[in-house]
Formats: C-alpha cells, sequence, structure tokens
C-alpha cells in the first residue's frame, strides 16, 4: 500500500510567503493557547505538543505518548495522534504565515505502533498556497529527530477571518486568548 494516495499538492501552488515577523528559526513556540487540547498546559490529558521553529522554516514538534492517550492497550490511539499533527500542522500556518486558518483536510498515514512513553519527533512544512488554501506535511519519527517513521500527514487549512472565531467559538475564550497574546507581546493581533 503507497502511503501516498495522489499528488502533493494536488492542484498548482504558489510557494508560501513567511511572514515578515514570523519567529526565527530556533524559537520555542509555547502554547498558543493555556486551553487548546493540543497543546494548551490547563489540559491536563492533553497531548502537550511543545514546538519551535527548525531550518528552512519547519515546525519541529514532540509528543510524549501516556497512558491518557492509549487506544489498544499501550499504544497510541490513532485519533490521538491525528490531534497531534493537525495541531503541529496549524502551528506551522499560523506561526510562518500569520494568517488565521482552521483545518479544511487532514490525511495520515499510520505506518508504525506508537507506544505509551515514545516520543513522536514531528518535523512540519509549508508546501504551497492556492488562494485562501494552504497545503502543507509532516513526517512523525519514533523517539529521535532521525528515528524511523511512524506517521506521514498532509493537510489542506483554509484561511478564515478572525471573525470565525468570534461568531462560531466562545467570545470569553477568545478575549482570554487575546489578553494572553498582549501579556506574551506576541506580533498577531488576534482581536476580531
Ligand atoms: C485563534 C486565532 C489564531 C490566530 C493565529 C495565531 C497563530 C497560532 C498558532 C497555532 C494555531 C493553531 C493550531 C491549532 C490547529 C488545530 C486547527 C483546527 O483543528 S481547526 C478546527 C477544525 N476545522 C474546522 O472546524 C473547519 C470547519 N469548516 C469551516 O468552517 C468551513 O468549511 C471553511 C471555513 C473551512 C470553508 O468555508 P467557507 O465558506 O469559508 O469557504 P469555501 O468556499 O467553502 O472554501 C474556501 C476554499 O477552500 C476549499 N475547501 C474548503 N473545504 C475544503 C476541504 N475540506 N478540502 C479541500 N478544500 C477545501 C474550497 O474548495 C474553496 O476553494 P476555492 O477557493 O474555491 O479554490
Amino acid at each position: 500500500m503507497s502511503p501516498v494516495s495522489g499528488p502533493w499538492p494536488p492542484v498548482p501552488v504558489e510557494p508560501p510567503e513567511i511572514h515578515p515577523k514570523a519567529p526565527a528559526p530556533g524559537t520555542e513556540l509555547g502554547a498558543h493557547f493555556a486551553e487548546c487540547f493540543g497543546c494548551g498546559d490547563e489540559v491536563d490529558d492533553g497531548l502537550h505538543l511543545r514546538s519551535a521553529i527548525g531550518e528552512g522554516y519547519t515546525v519541529h514538534s514532540k509528543f510524549t505518548v501516556t497512558s491518557a492517550h492509549q487506544g489498544a492497550p499501550g499504544l497510541a490511539h490513532g485519533g490521538l495522534l491525528a490531534c497531534a499533527f493537525d495541531e503541529a500542522l496549524g502551528s506551522t500556518v499560523g506561526n510562518l504565515l500569520h494568517r488565521p486558518a482552521v483545518t479544511g483536510k487532514l490525511e495520515t498515514d499510520f505506518r508504525r505502533p506508537v507506544p505509551v512513553g515514545s516520543t513522536l519527533y514531528i518535523e512540519a512544512r509549508l508546501d504551497g498556497v492556492a488562494g485562501r488554501k494552504i497545503y502543507v506535511s509532516a513526517d512523525g519519527h519514533l523517539d529521535a529527530a532521525d528515528g524511523p517513521v511512524a506517521v506521514n500527514a498532509r493537510a489542506v487549512f483554509i484561511a478564515v477571518g478572525f471573525e470565525h472565531f468570534s461568531t462560531h467559538g466562545d467570545p470569553q475564550a477568545l478575549e482570554k486568548l487575546a489578553e494572553q497574546h498582549r501579556r506574551n507581546k506576541r506580533e498577531w493581533d488576534i482581536n476580531p
């Protein structure tokens, strides 16, 4: 079975334009929202993904699998692995392009089991942009940045206005996020 289901990106794309205020390679990113299941510190059984900007404007993330993340006994649940990639890929779009966007499509190839206690090293990249569609992909290596590949993922994020979050989300939580970003002096304004 081929891990690749077709050409990627599937349509002609423009090269991504890295935002002039994107964090420099080596920058640790921290949580983008304390209540985020993927990266937030306030979610006890969340994934607690930790990410940093890599060379060539990639994003490198680490996800350590705990017993809270099991599907089969002792093994990571595939849906939670997909969640880790959603987070890593979304972080890549948000931090490198400074463009609010949501996941439109997320595809994963699970190539090796990921045991509880192991750490997935995820390297994510921007593959191209076609209008509002932002194409990204990532590889997840087991227990080391150059470990065997356990998961591949690719996704289409769709750029949205900030009103997407204020209209469909929780305005109070959005304000909390805005306050957090003001406190951390982030370079983008998340107010709608
Ligand atoms: C909070 C602010 C942050 C600010 C930035 C700070 C940086 C922070 C760093 C870190 C970031 C975060 C990390 C977290 C990561 C996790 C992200 C998630 O889990 S997001 C939740 C799951 N996803 C949804 O809930 C979407 C639900 N869907 C929708 O809301 C709509 O369907 C939407 C917005 C995606 C599109 O709806 P329409 O009405 O606006 O637009 P239409 O015309 O339908 O589509 C626009 C284009 O996109 C294509 N498109 C739409 N859906 C597609 C799909 N599923 N696959 C492929 N293409 C699709 C269409 O074909 C169209 O393409 P054509 O312009 O015509 O070429």
